[in-house]
């Protein structure tokens, strides 16, 4: 079966690394990019000891929490204009992907906003609504949160070599995604997924299904960090004929995908890749996706030089950041 590529971020986060490792590790970026859009990354430095504590802290608040626990952080459903309606917890259900409600459970957790918006962004402002138990979670996370900005912020700078942008000071230069993620707007996810209700065969990867976990997709900004626990056969990505297939969890990788705002930036030469959760085993899966996404403010565009290289023309409109993510979190609520 078809398995995704890997990549060692190393090169990229070791400071004596050579300039030849680094462009060995930007040319395979390049190809996972332009052929998947999703791979698994090696060689980032987080240990497995985090990431183990990470999943075993997001599988206790859904686990061990009472409803009542999980309603104090309930995201505030205040409509539009009213503002902190992003963050919190979600029930199953309360996601909807294509029309459709997903069943899982999750939290969802922003960067925190330094400067207060008002209507249409208010529904991403406001405060974190943090589990108060366990404990223990807050912090762990807060950590967590440091280490993978450090280690997103070294996959965009390969991105940049990757698609060979020139080593000069401008918004068109190599350090372009580095410098419109400086400030980054991340989303952290935990996701709690019980098994889908009815059957549990896994049944045929493309014939019809009437529920998911979570439907099908593509992520908005630049890249996806996805912890994910050993559950296999739940994550699935759509290859470029149209079939599903698998995205196992590997022992130690991140499973990573590139969001709507690489496929502007590049136009289109790098695709955000459809894909969808079908959890039907009897365990209760999770996840933890962590979005290292553009500035709030954060201008996107087609980059001249992969404009020149797709024939020419613009694919794709000028957005800002923010206004984008608005539209899209407001679409998945209402
Ligand atoms: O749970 C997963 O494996 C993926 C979740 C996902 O695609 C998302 O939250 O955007
Ligand atoms: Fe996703």
């Amino acid at each position: 079966m078809a398995t995704l590529p890997i990549i060692d971020i190393a090169p990229y986060l070791a400071p004596s690394s050579t300039p030849e490792s680094r462009h060995d590790t930007a040319q395979l970026l390049h190809r996972a990019c332009t052929d998947t859009g999703f791979f698994y990354l090696t060689g980032h430095g987080i240990t497995s000891a985090t990431t183990d504590r990470i999943l075993d802290l997001a599988r206790r608040f859904f686990l061990e929490s009472s409803d009542a626990e999980k309603a104090l952080i309930q995201r505030k459903d205040a409509g539009l204009d009213d503002g902190d309606g992003g963050r919190g917890y979600q029930k199953i259900g309360e996601n909807v992907t294509g029309g459709r409600r997903d069943f899982h459970e999750a939290v969802d957790l922003y960067a925190p906003v330094q400067e207060e918006h008002g209507p249409p962004y208010k529904l991403l402002m406001g405060k974190n609504l943090w589990p108060q138990r366990p404990q223990e979670l807050k912090p762990a996370f807060e950590n967590y949160i440091k280490e993978l900005k450090q280690v997103g912020t070294a996959v965009v700078k390969a991105m940049g070599d990757a698609l060979g942008l020139l080593a000069t000071q401008s918004d068109e230069g190599a350090d372009v995604f580095v410098e419109a993620t400086g400030n980054s707007f991340w989303v952290m996810r935990m996701i709690g997924y019980p098994g889908l209700p009815g059957t549990n065969a896994q049944g045929d990867l493309n014939g019809d299904v009437e529920q998911f976990s979570c439907g099908a997709h593509t992520d908005y900004g630049c890249v996806t960090l996805l912890l994910a626990d050993q559950t296999p056969n739940s994550l699935q990505v759509q290859a470029k004929s149209g079939d599903w297939m698998s995205a196992n969890p590997i022992p130690g990788a991140f499973i990573v995908n590139i969001g709507d705002m690489m496929e502007r930036w590049t136009n289109g030469i790098w695709k955000s890749t459809n894909h969808r959760v079908i959890h039907r085993g009897e365990n209760y899966r999770v996840s933890v996706p962590f979005f290292f996404e553009p500035n709030f403010d954060a201008v996107v565009r087609p980059l001249q030089k992969c404009v020149r290289e797709t024939g020419g023309e613009a694919k794709y409109t000028e957005v800002v950041y923010g206004d984008f993510l608005t539209r899209k979190i407001a679409g998945n609520f209402y």
